[in-house]
């Protein structure tokens, strides 16, 4: 039987409760991505790779050193059940709900709330890709191929369509207009992204602009 699509989304996760149960490579990776969001990130387990121990060192991880307990997880909005033992993981999956959290089982993607996409990402681009949970490796293998799109310039790209936006909301009020010149405005910087040629300037640009569309 096909599964029904995941729901695509990007989360906000500064200041919210995630807790990770399990301590190993699996949990390294996930922990890795959830600090880099804000969260506020809880492992329990009573093993940690060195990665993971250099992490709480630092304080950027709350480590509860020992098995996992019920309570664990309350007040949290993501649980992760990472232990190599499947009857553990389904255990803290049924208590996380009960608690209201949205819970991923890493041996049983058919019980999670969500699964986790492999991801690409240069600045505030971010690409996630998923493979609907029919082959890890094919993810690994496109994102090998999508890598070759995601260079630096992308982030220096994001980040001076974003100065664009926010000068052209100050200075055009009809909305539609705004979303076209916006429009023109990346597709010649995404052209001079691709030549690797500096990217068009702003204030000069929609100058020429208007003045050629007078
Ligand atoms: C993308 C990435 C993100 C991440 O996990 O962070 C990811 N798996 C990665 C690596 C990886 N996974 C596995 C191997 C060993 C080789 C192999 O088997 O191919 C490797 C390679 C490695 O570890 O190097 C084995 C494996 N994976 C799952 C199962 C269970 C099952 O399928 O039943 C098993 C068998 C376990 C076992 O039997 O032991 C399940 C899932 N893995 C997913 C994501 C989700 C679906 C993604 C999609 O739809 O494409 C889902 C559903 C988990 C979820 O719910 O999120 C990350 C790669 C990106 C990166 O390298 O950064
Ligand atoms: N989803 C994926 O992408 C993916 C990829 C590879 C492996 N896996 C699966 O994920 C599992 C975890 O992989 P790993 O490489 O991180 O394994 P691992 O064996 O290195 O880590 C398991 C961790 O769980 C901890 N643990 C065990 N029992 C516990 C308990 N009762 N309470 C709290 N912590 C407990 C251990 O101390 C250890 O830190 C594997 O069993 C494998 O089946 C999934």
């Amino acid at each position: 039987m096909t599964r029904m699509p995941y729901y695509p989304m990007m989360l906000t996760l500064a200041g919210r409760r995630c807790v990770i149960v399990g301590g190993g490579n699996v949990a390294a990776r996930k922990i890795r991505y959830l600090i880099a969001s804000g969260a506020e990130v809880t492992v329990v387990s009573p093993t940690l790779t060195p990665e993971l121990r250099r992490l709480v060192q630092e304080g950027n991880v709350v480590h509860l050193e020992r098995e996992y307990a019920c309570g664990d997880t309350e007040g949290a909005l993501l649980v992760f059940a990472l232990t190599d033992c499947a009857g553990v993981n389904e255990r803290v999956a049924a208590d996380a709900r009960r608690d209201g959290a949205l819970v991923n089982l890493t041996h049983a993607p058919e019980l999670s709330d969500f699964a986790n996409p492999g991801v690409l990402q240069q600045g505030a681009v971010q690409v996630a890709v998923s493979t609907g949970g029919a082959s890890p490796t094919l993810t690994r293998l496109l994102m090998h191929k999508l890598s070759i799109l995601m260079d630096e310039g992308l982030a220096e790209l994001a980040e001076h369509l974003l100065q664009a936006r926010h000068e052209a909301q100050s200075s055009f009020i009809d909305a539609k207009a705004r979303h076209q010149v916006l429009r023109q405005y990346a597709d010649q910087c995404w052209h001079a992204h691709e030549l690797g040629e500096p990217l068009p300037v702003w204030s000069t640009w929609i100058q020429d602009f208007n003045s050629s569309h007078r």
